[in-house]
């Protein structure tokens, strides 16, 4: 089986500090994998790293890519969540059609998709500028899903959503895996990371610190060490149950 995305060594500085420090990992399909660390850990600047949009060291099999096959080669949803126009929601999802030149033949088919997926039925004729903060990040969410790119790069996807619809888009996600492609999200709720990712990847200062199953990377020792919480967590049958207790003074 073919990796989707490779990163070696990659490193992103700011200024003369590495904020993301010789960071190597190989995506395979079928992979959902969340990265996690604190605020600041370096999340984002490697997800942006590995897509080519800021300079580094090191590798990533993205870079080898013109724009055009990149962007046909991974989907990204930034943090940021605006959206700037007064346009109809279904034509924001539409914009997930511009790596594949618009005006194509599936791209109608790939948008119904990505709607239906996100369940944007009722609301996709709204101008997207008077939905609310959850509704416009599921807009956003079906706008990666447009582009059908393999890797989906997913920068804290079920911020400021409601359980139902957090529940939904990790679902979404599992769906899109289970069809060969893969996705990397920064997750900040652990319980969801634990539930819903077969991979978990966790930063501290730049560094990946642990790399493997939920089980293997959600220790009391890493959780304490990189997180400074103590946690409650339950391996059950039917799914992990994770609750974050209390903060381990320095
Ligand atoms: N434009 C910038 N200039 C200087 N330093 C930056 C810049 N952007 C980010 N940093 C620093 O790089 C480090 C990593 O930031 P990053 O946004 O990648 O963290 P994160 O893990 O995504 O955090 P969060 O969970 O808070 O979103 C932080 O120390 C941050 O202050």
């Amino acid at each position: 089986m073919s990796a989707l995305l490779t990163l070696n060594d990659l490193t992103v500085r700011r200024g003369e500090c590495p904020v993301v420090d010789r960071v190597s990992f190989a995506v395979q399909p079928g992979e959902i994998i969340g990265l996690l660390g604190p605020n600041g850990a370096g999340k984002t600047t490697l997800m942006r790293g590995a897509l080519g949009l800021l300079a580094h060291e090191g590798h990533s099999s993205l870079t080898d890519l013109a724009p055009g096959p990149r962007a046909r080669q991974a989907a990204f949803l930034p943090q940021e969540r605006e959206i700037a126009w007064p346009m109809p929601a279904e034509d924001v999802v539409a914009l997930g059609r511009m790596a594949h030149g618009g005006n194509r033949a599936g791209d109608q088919a790939a948008i119904e998709r990505a709607i239906e997926r996100m369940g944007l039925e009722v609301l996709r004729h709204r101008p997207a500028t008077q939905l609310s903060g959850g509704e416009q990040a599921r807009v956003l969410i079906a706008r990666a899903l447009a582009q059908e790119s393999p890797v989906l790069i997913a920068d804290e996807p079920t911020a400021g959503l409601d359980p139902a619809a957090q529940i939904a888009v990790m679902e979404v996600f599992a769906r899109h895996a289970q069809e060969g492609g893969a996705v990397v999200a920064s997750l900040h709720d652990l319980g969801l990371a634990a539930r819903h990712c077969t991979r978990l990847i966790m930063l501290e200062r730049g560094r990946v610190v642990a790399d493997g199953t939920p089980q293997e990377v959600l220790t009391d020792a890493n959780l304490a060490r990189v997180f400074r919480i103590r946690a409650h967590i339950e391996w059950r049958a039917d799914g992990p149950i994770f609750q974050a207790l209390s903060v381990i003074s320095p």
